[in-house]
């Protein structure tokens, strides 16, 4: 019998790209109060009756042009790292993938490994950066689940891996195949938060600095922002990259006040000073997702032509890359 179970965790995807199925998953994401984090009521109006409404059928339409015959590249990928995982941790290893949102959601998943009486179960989420909308609200829907146990086994949660080697080399093998000298200028552009989110973080309820790069403390550790800037720090200098090369941004915003500066504006500055060809990395997403395929590959590039650029190469997504899944192993064994 295997004796430690791997709990391996992606955001999730809809179902399918049906204005139902994108539907039903962004009421589940959104009303996620870690994603969300409103009052109840609020939350509650602005979700169910204004974002929801407006946006499932223009976000069915984006993943439309996402999916491909093997589905969401977010599952298909996530499916692959899994088994890949699995194969390489060897016989005492059983691997398992759940999603936060929709399908294979954590509870369904947990309740198979409860039948097969792991002593020790290691959560790994595949966000290499802590936020509390993606990390935290994984982590806390498996403790949720576990509380309820009579046998409660060994429990490892991986909170974050961002400054992890294997990681970083991984990222840098992927952008081997480009040469930085024929880029203008290249991006770090990170999955955006609301700047509340941030602030959360912090014990007297503001991010030390608000334009921040700053260095990793005990106050900051899980300042998603501190960690972007570091892990582009540590990228930056394997790819060596001057800090005049390169700009860190953030996409995917849902309002203004979300981390700055955002990803599209500065595309389109580049672009009006006169860049041609901009390198995207993107190491907050470990799958190719509808954040880096569509909204990086297809209409960053359109907002960088329709102002004067040519091309924005996207350095593809980790995905199956063998240094990713190196990586994970280790962080298993390591734990
Ligand atoms: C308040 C809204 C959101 C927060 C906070 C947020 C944080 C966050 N998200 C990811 C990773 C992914 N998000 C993806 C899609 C996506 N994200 C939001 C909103 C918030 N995310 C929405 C509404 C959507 C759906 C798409 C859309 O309608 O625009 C995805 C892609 C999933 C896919 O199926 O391809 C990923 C991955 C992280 C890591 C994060 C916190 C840092
Ligand atoms: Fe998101
Ligand atoms: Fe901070």
């Amino acid at each position: 019998m295997k004796k430690i179970g791997v709990l391996l965790i992606n955001l999730g995807t809809p179902d399918s790209p049906s204005t139902a199925d994108v539907r039903s998953y962004l009421f589940q994401f959104l009303n996620d109060p870690r994603v969300v984090d409103l009052p109840w009521l609020l939350r509650k109006i602005l979700v169910n009756l204004v974002i929801v409404p407006f946006r499932a059928a223009k976000s069915a339409k984006i993943y439309q042009k996402l999916w491909t015959e093997k589905g969401s590249p977010l599952l298909y990928y996530s499916k692959k790292v899994a088994r890949l995982l699995d194969d390489t941790l060897g016989d005492d290893y059983s691997v398992h993938l759940a999603m936060r949102y929709k399908n294979p959601g954590i509870p369904d998943v947990l309740a198979q490994m409860k039948k097969l009486n792991y002593s020790r179960i290691v959560v790994l989420p595949m966000f290499p950066h802590y936020a509390s909308a993606s990390t935290g609200s994984a982590l806390e829907m498996v403790m949720e689940e576990i509380r309820t146990w009579w046998a409660i086994p060994e429990l490892k949660l991986i909170s974050q891996y961002y400054d992890n080697p294997d990681f970083l080399d991984a990222i840098v093998d992927r952008a081997s195949k480009y040469d930085l000298n024929d880029y203008d200028h290249v991006l770090f552009s990170y999955h955006g938060l609301p700047t509340r989110h941030v602030d959360k973080v912090y014990e007297e309820g503001l991010c030390a600095d608000r334009n921040c790069v700053h260095e990793i403390t005990t106050d900051s550790q899980y300042c998603y922002k501190a960690s972007c800037f570091a892990t582009t720090r540590l990228l930056a200098e394997k790819l060596g990259l001057e800090e005049s090369d390169y700009t860190v941004c953030f996409q995917s915003r849902l309002d203004k006040n979300w981390l700055e500066p955002f990803s599209d504006k500065v595309v389109e500055a580049r672009a009006k000073q006169g860049d041609k060809k901009l390198l995207v990395f993107s190491p907050a997403f470990t799958a190719d997702c509808l954040e880096t395929v569509i909204e990086i590959g297809d209409e960053y590039q359109q907002i960088f032509v329709k102002n004067g650029g040519e091309k924005i190469q996207l350095v593809e997504s980790l995905n199956d890359h063998p240094l990713w899944i190196d990586c994970l192993k280790k962080l298993v064994l390591d734990n």
